[in-house]
């Protein structure tokens, strides 16, 4: 018994000076420890009482160029809607590709509970493939040109609304997943997607109209593809013009490649677009901004859990909207409700 009392103690003691380290300071199992060996009843309130009025570090990572639109008074903006009570906040513009990843990296190791990513899918990406790494929380303001994923989550649009999804704070549970190792959170592909995006992020002009621009003038030069397809151990082979995966229903604008695709069902849904003459191209766009992809013979959607796909060579892929050079195999996998983020 005097073993086992001894033993005891001494879980407490580790615990309570577990609880001493400003780091282990929100353990409420240490802090009980800590009241139950020293019976400080006033220190014990102290710790309660920093608990209840301990603000919630959110950092915002602002990509000053998604969306084409200046972005120098969102800071302002931001600090002037926010919920101080509840939050402290923090700052910050990317500067260059790859910038908001290094931002959120450095950010989640110092003490930000949340970051959130004020942009498109292209810098939601850098920001939550950190968040999830470090099991933190994401925050979303939709200030990109698409914002797929913004809008399949119900983010508002509206700056003011957005900031009021922040301050609710209410956490779900979404899935990852990732191609050939790298995140993605919306939708991640290749064929033509991914030329579109690797001739997009070459070009000044951003925003929805650059876009469509492009897109006609390098319809007309693209040549579909042959894939071999391994979907949960099925086999299939495909010549298509776009190979899509989709965590979320749409590319942004409301442009839905896979309707019937959700965040929370732990599956993929593999949108293959045929090859199809180039007259037929407004009723490809009609399909997709009417969310009809499921029921048109242009489109073939397979879900699953686990895909391979080969390719006939190496090249452009897309990760949430960003082009990558990728080898010509690529495999696919969900990660069920990985990521943390805030919603409406
Ligand atoms: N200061 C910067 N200068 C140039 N590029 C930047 C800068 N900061 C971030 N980026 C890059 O901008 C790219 C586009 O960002 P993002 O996807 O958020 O905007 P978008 O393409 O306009 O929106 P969406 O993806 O929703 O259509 C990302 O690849 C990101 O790495």
């Amino acid at each position: 018994m005097k073993e086992v009392l001894a033993l005891f103690f001494k879980w407490l003691q580790s615990l309570s000076a577990l609880a001493e380290n400003s780091k282990s300071v929100h353990s409420s199992v240490a802090k009980l420890a800590y009241f139950l060996y020293f019976k400080n009843y006033r220190l014990f309130c102290a710790f309660i009482l920093h608990d209840l009025h301990t603000k919630k570090n959110i950092l915002f990572i602002i990509n000053p160029i998604s969306g084409g639109k200046g972005k120098v008074r969102i800071p302002d903006f931001i600090d002037k809607y926010l919920d101080k009570n509840k939050f402290s906040p923090n700052f910050v513009f990317s500067e260059y590709v790859g910038h908001a990843a290094e931002l959120a990296d450095e950010a989640a190791n110092k003490n930000f509970d949340i970051i959130v990513a004020a942009g498109g899918d292209g810098t939601i990406n850098e920001v939550a493939t950190q968040v999830l790494k470090h099991q933190k929380i994401l925050g979303i303001l939709p200030l990109g040109s698409g914002n797929g994923l913004a809008r399949f989550l119900h983010i508002p649009k509206n700056m003011r609304q957005a900031i009021q999804v922040i301050n609710q704070f209410k956490i779900d549970r979404i899935d990852s997943a990732t191609f050939n190792e790298k995140s993605f959170f919306n939708l991640a592909g290749m064929g033509f997607d991914a030329h579109l995006s690797a001739v997009f992020s070459k070009d000044k002009k951003r925003g929805l109209s650059g876009y469509l621009k492009l897109g006609i003038r390098e319809i007309f030069n693209y040549k579909s593809q042959q894939y071999t397809l391994n979907i949960d151990g099925v086999e299939y082979t495909r010549k298509a013009f776009a190979i899509t995966v989709a965590n979320s229903s749409q590319y942004g604008n409301d442009v839905y490649i896979a309707p019937g695709a959700s965040v929370k069902d732990g599956l993929l849904d593999v949108c293959i677009i045929k090859p199809f003459p180039i007259v037929k191209l407004p009723l490809l766009s009609y399909v997709m901004l009417r969310g009809k992809a499921e029921t048109s013979d242009m489109i073939e959607i397979i879900k699953g859990k686990q895909i391979e796909i080969k390719r006939e060579k190496e090249g452009a892929v897309h990760i949430d909207g960003e082009p990558l050079q990728m080898d010509a195999e690529i495999k696919v996998i969900v990660h069920p409700g990985s990521l943390q983020v805030i919603v409406p």
